[in-house]
C-alpha cells in the first residue's frame, strides 16, 4: 500500500488541491495530522468535497488550533506542546495521502520538523512546486532537504502557469520526476479534479 506525504515548497501552494486529485486517483483515504487555522472549513473538509469516490476514508486530525500560524506557534497560543509520539498512522488497509501544514522545514515543536514526521512515518513524498519567480531555488532547497536526508521523493506536481525552463532545470539537476501539472483553474470541482487525477493516474 502506497503511503504519501503531500509537501510543498511553501504555504498556500496547492497542496490540499494536489492531495485532493492524488486521492481521487488513488481511491486512498486522507489524513490531515495538523491542521492550523480555517477550523471553520479545514483542508479535510475540502478534501471530503472534491473526491467522489466511494472508497476513500478520512482521517480526524491528531491536532487541530485555530490560529492560522506555525504549528508550533498555533500550538503554544492554545497552551499545547504537539508531541510527535501522537502522530500515529491511522490503521488503513488503502492507501494513504497524507497531507502536511506548509513547506519542510515547519516547526511542529522546538526541536520537531514537518520533515522529522515524514522520516517518522515512513512516507514517499510528493512534492508541489508553485511556479513564480523564486520557485527554483525553493524546490531545489526542498528536494536537496529530503535528499540530504534519505526521505524517497516519488515526483513532482507543477502547479500555476507553465514554465518548462524552470521545470526542465528541476527535474534535470534534481533527477526527481515530473508527476504532472496543475493549471490555473477558474472552477475547482468534482469534474476538474476527476479530469487531473485520470491524468496523473498512470504516473503514481
Ligand atoms: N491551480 C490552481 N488553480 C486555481 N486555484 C488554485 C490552484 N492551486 C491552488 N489554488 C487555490 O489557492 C489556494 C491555496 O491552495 P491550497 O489551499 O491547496 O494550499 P496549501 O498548500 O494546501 O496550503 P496550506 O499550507 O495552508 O495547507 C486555495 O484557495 C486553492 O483553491
Ligand atoms: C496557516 C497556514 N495556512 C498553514 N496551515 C501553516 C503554514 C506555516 C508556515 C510557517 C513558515 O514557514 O513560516
Ligand atoms: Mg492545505
Amino acid at each position: 500500500m502506497k503511503k504519501i506525504f503531500v509537501t510543498g515548497i511553501g504555504t498556500d501552494v496547492g497542496k490540499t488541491l494536489v492531495a485532493a486529485i492524488l486521492t481521487e486517483a488513488l481511491q486512498a483515504d486522507y489524513w490531515k495530522p495538523v491542521q492550523a487555522g480555517n477550523l471553520e472549513f479545514t483542508d479535510t473538509d475540502r478534501v471530503k468535497e472534491l473526491v467522489s469516490n466511494a472508497q476513500s476514508c478520512f482521517y480526524p486530525e491528531a491536532y487541530r488550533f485555530h490560529m492560522p500560524a506555525s504549528p508550533h506557534l498555533a500550538a503554544a497560543a492554545e497552551n499545547i506542546e504537539i508531541n510527535p509520539d501522537k502522530f500515529i498512522l491511522p490503521e488503513a488497509t488503502n492507501h494513504l495521502v497524507i497531507e502536511g501544514a506548509g513547506g519542510l522545514l515547519v516547526p511542529l515543536t522546538a526541536e520537531f520538523l514537518i520533515i522529522d514526521l515524514i522520516a517518522q512515518l515512513q512516507a514517499e513524498v510528493i512534492l508541489v512546486s508553485q511556479n513564480y519567480l523564486g520557485s527554483i531555488n525553493h524546490t531545489l532547497l526542498s528536494i536537496l532537504c529530503l535528499q540530504q536526508r534519505q526521505i524517497p521523493i516519488k515526483g513532482i506536481i507543477f502547479n500555476g502557469p507553465p514554465t518548462p525552463s524552470s521545470e526542465d532545470y528541476i527535474t534535470q539537476y534534481t533527477r526527481v520526476p515530473k508527476l504532472g501539472a496543475l493549471l490555473p483553474e477558474t472552477e475547482i470541482n468534482l469534474a476538474m479534479v476527476q479530469h487531473y487525477a485520470a491524468q496523473w493516474r498512470p504516473n503514481l
